[in-house]
């Protein structure tokens, strides 16, 4: 059966700096629900991207998760298990996302295998799913090791990758930065059609209050670590409670503003 709800649960993410610990995430909870997007957003360094990571259990060095859990319909998973299986990842910096020794082909083949489809049907979905990131040319680019691709051809790899892979829930974080407007739109549409139509659960990290406003049915705003309000998608815009919810949405309508004026 497919999962209807992801949730984490009291995430902790701590450092060391000068030999004390210090508290990156403190107590965050969020819940992804099958066919919506929950935006996480929040400004620069309040801790998104340790997030999405940490509760897979796949945090950068130097930092570990203290606390938290991470349950589908309920039940607590090892984040390793669902990584890749029931939850696809698109984390910033693609270039780390990849195993430099291996080519786009090998990577390609790890997903659908992690989530049991056949050998024979996985090369025609990475070919689709990579047709839809934007990438032509598939017998070409499966043959090449990640040195030999731009930013751009890998930050759409691991967006076809993570489609092909066929989890019921995404983590996309900031997944179309590098990319130019024409593949960004396509590829927003692109999440916005899978959750509609197939049912995909998305947590989406954004800075852009734009692709908030047209892909998130619900959003979760953190600062310093914290979630601080989460609200459905109408209400952060137009009832924003907390000053942080506030300074996004006014700084987004003025530079919304000005762009109309100019
Ligand atoms: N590997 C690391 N070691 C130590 N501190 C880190 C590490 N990665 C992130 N941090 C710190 O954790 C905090 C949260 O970082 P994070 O990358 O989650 O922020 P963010 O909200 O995603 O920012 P951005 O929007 O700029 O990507 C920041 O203060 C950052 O400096």
């Amino acid at each position: 059966m497919t999962p209807s709800c992801l949730a984490i649960r009291g995430l902790g993410v701590e450092t060391t700096r000068h030999g004390a610990a210090v508290r990156l995430v403190d107590d965050v909870s969020l819940e992804v629900r099958a066919g919506e997007t929950l935006a996480l957003v929040g400004a620069s360094g309040c801790g998104k991207s340790l997030t999405c990571a940490a509760s897979l259990d796949a945090a950068p060095p130097g930092v570990r998760r203290t606390a938290g859990s991470i349950a589908i319909d309920g039940v607590e998973q090892a984040p390793a298990d669902i990584r890749g299986r029931l939850v696809a990842t698109i984390l910033q910096n693609p270039r780390s996302a990849f195993n430099p020794v291996r080519t786009m082909r090998q990577h390609a083949m790890e997903g659908p295998a992690a989530r049991g489809v056949p050998a024979s049907g996985r090369a025609q979905r990475i070919r689709v799913a990579m047709a839809d990131a934007g990438l032509e040319d598939a017998d070409r680019i499966l043959a090449l090791h990640p040195f030999e691709m731009s930013g751009g051809m890998l930050q759409r790899m691991m967006i076809a990758l993570a489609l092909a892979s066929g989890a019921p829930f995404l983590f996309a974080d900031e997944p179309t930065t590098d990319l130019d407007l024409i593949v960004q739109r396509d590829i927003l549409d692109l999440l916005l059609r899978l959750t509609r139509e197939q049912g995909l659960g998305v947590l989406l990290v954004t800075h852009d209050m734009g692709v908030v406003a047209a892909l998130a049915d619900r959003v979760a705003v953190m600062d310093a670590g914290r979630i601080v309000e989460t609200g459905a998608v109408m209400d952060i815009f137009h009832r924003p409670a907390h000053p942080v919810t506030r300074g996004l949405r006014d700084a987004h309508l003025s530079l919304y503003r000005d762009r109309s004026a100019a």
